[in-house]
């Protein structure tokens, strides 16, 4: 190098989809970490504007409702993989967004195109701002957020699979439950208009069902050193 300075790597942006259970969060958290990338959970946002929404007592059977204030909850995520935080008004909602409730609605409000346009700004800022990159998961980042994305990933799982993962998160939940609500959830995200869940064309698809966590966390690892590596 000319100033003797040590060449920088170039950021690298990398698009984590797939349905519920999949493994997505664990993935991407432990993937971000290890490569010292940042990291963002859409999931979390789309959560956070669904709790200020139940919080507010809009009308969620009413997407007219629920565009008329789309824009007006200030939702800000930290994106340090080691403790991802989320806000929104300056509230930490970690806790809030992950009950019974707001699982149930957020298919309903993520399904709005005024709250995707608004969420999807955030997003593409966050990436935009990430230095040394970024590990972004979701629904929609490889196809609709960040369709330039150096990686895209789609991840997969028997729904008996991450059914039995989930149960055994909500310690003792009932499994023919758990997948049918899974199952539910994945209908109503991959058949609304606007961006729905869907694998990218250029996306690798990993089938996680028989593959630990720590597999998976490596397979992604390696084809992110593969793509920086210009393989
Ligand atoms: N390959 C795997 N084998 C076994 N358990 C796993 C595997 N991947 C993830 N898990 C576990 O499954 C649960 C769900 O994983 P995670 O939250 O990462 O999925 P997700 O795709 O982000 O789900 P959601 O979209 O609903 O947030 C977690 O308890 C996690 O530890
Ligand atoms: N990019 C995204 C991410 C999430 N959603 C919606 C659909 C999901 O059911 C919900 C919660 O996500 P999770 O926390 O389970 O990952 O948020 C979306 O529409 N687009």
């Amino acid at each position: 190098m000319e100033n003797g300075a040590a060449p920088t790597a170039k950021p690298v942006i990398v698009a984590i989809d797939g349905p519920s259970g999949t493994g997505k969060s664990s993935t991407s958290k432990a993937v971000a970490a290890q490569l010292g990338l940042s990291y963002l959970d859409t999931g979390a946002q789309y959560r956070a504007i669904t709790w200020w929404m139940v919080t507010n007592g809009i009308d969620l059977e009413d997407p007219t409702a629920i565009a008329a204030v789309a824009g007006k909850p200030e939702i800000v995520s930290g994106t340090d993989p080691a403790a991802p935080t989320i806000t929104v008004d300056g509230v930490d909602v970690a806790g809030p967004i992950r009950t019974q409730e707001v699982t149930s609605k957020v298919s309903a409000v993520s399904a709005v195109p005024e709250v995707r346009t608004r969420i999807t700004e955030l997003q593409r800022s966050l990436a935009a701002g990430a230095e040394q990159g970024i590990v972004v998961e979701g629904r929609d980042i490889g196809t609709t957020v960040l369709p330039d994305a150096d990686l895209k990933i789609f991840l997969t799982a028997s729904p008996e699979a991450r059914a039995a993962r989930r149960s055994g998160e909500l310690k003792g939940a009932d499994l023919h439950t758990t997948r049918e609500a899974l199952i539910k959830r994945d209908a109503a995200d991959s058949s609304r208009k606007t961006s729905p869940l869907a694998k990218a064309d250029d996306a690798v698809e990993v089938d996680t069902t028989e593959l630990t966590l720590a597999q998976v966390i490596e397979c992604v690892v390696t084809l992110v050193e593969e793509k920086r590596a210009g393989k």
